[in-house]
């Protein structure tokens, strides 16, 4: 597996998808990758939306390296998906993809990063996160600016204070960068012992400006029990149109 992961095509794009997380907040027996929905589990959904990318060069895909689940599933034989061992963190889940692809990817090879936990990307989102990324020095993410007040709270649960929302965005995946360039910046950002949540905050570290391309607030992580039902709804809507 993984010498497929050849590519002709100039500055092609990789997909990494970090999927070796354990689910802690979904309180599941299953991880929450492998939790089924209209049928497939998250992990499918995702990955099949990444692999619909037209120039994808191959998709690595990061596990937990006891993970019994995905030999199970019909894409653990497609030969466009490298396995990578995941790591503690979901950083150094990605690192070791990005490691992975030293010998693969060029350059300046366009790096998309994308959660499994994400299952309801759509094309034209990853589309416009492209087109508005392709001729960026940095690259970008794809977000929402927030929309509810947001609170500061301290011990006992007391609201501290209301923190002004002007200018502030949830951040999402797809997150896009060049590959020499992102695995510059999170190697250092992990050898200097910085706490990295996501990607862009790697970059922002190494003094770079990553651009923020507004997504849909549908692209929803599925984080705790009741984002599932949620997940569920806007699955069935994409089915329908
Ligand atoms: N060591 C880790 C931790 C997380 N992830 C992945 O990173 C994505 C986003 O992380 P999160 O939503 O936090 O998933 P979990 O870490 O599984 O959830 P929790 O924090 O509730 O345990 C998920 O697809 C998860 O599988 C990963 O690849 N490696
Ligand atoms: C990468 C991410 O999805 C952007 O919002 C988020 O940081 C992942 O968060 P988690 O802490 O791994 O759940």
């Amino acid at each position: 597996m993984g010498n497929h992961l050849r590519s002709d095509a100039s500055n092609p794009c990789w997909a990494i998808v970090p999927a070796a997380g354990i689910g802690t907040r979904m309180r599941s027996d299953l991880p929450k990758q492998y939790l089924r929905l209209r049928g497939k589990t998250l992990l499918e959904h995702t990955l099949e939306r990444l692999l619909a990318i037209p120039d994808l060069a191959g998709v690595v895909l990061a596990l937990s390296p006891t993970d019994p689940y995905w030999e199970q599933l019909p894409l653990a034989g497609n030969v466009r998906i490298a396995v990578v061992d995941g790591g503690s963190e979901r950083s150094r889940s990605v690192l070791n993809a990005l490691n992975y692809l030293t010998l693969q990817a060029e350059a300046e090879d366009w790096i998309l990063v994308h959660d499994a936990a994400r299952p309801c990307i759509t094309p034209s989102a990853i589309a416009s996160l492209r087109r508005h990324t392709a001729n960026h020095p940095v690259g970008g993410i794809l977000g929402v600016p927030v929309g509810d007040t947001l609170k500061r709270v301290g011990p006992r649960n007391v609201i501290l204070d209301t923190c002004d929302r002007r200018g502030l965005w949830q951040a999402q995946t797809p997150q896009l960068f060049r590959y020499q360039l992102l695995h510059q910046c999170l190697a250092r950002a992990l050898g200097q012992g910085e706490v990295v949540t996501d990607e862009a905050s790697a970059m922002e570290l190494a003094g770079y400006q990553p651009l923020m391309v507004e997504g849909r607030t549908d692209n929803i992580k599925v984080t705790r029990p009741e984002d599932l039902a949620l997940a569920e709804a806007i699955l069935q809507r994409q089915e329908q149109h």
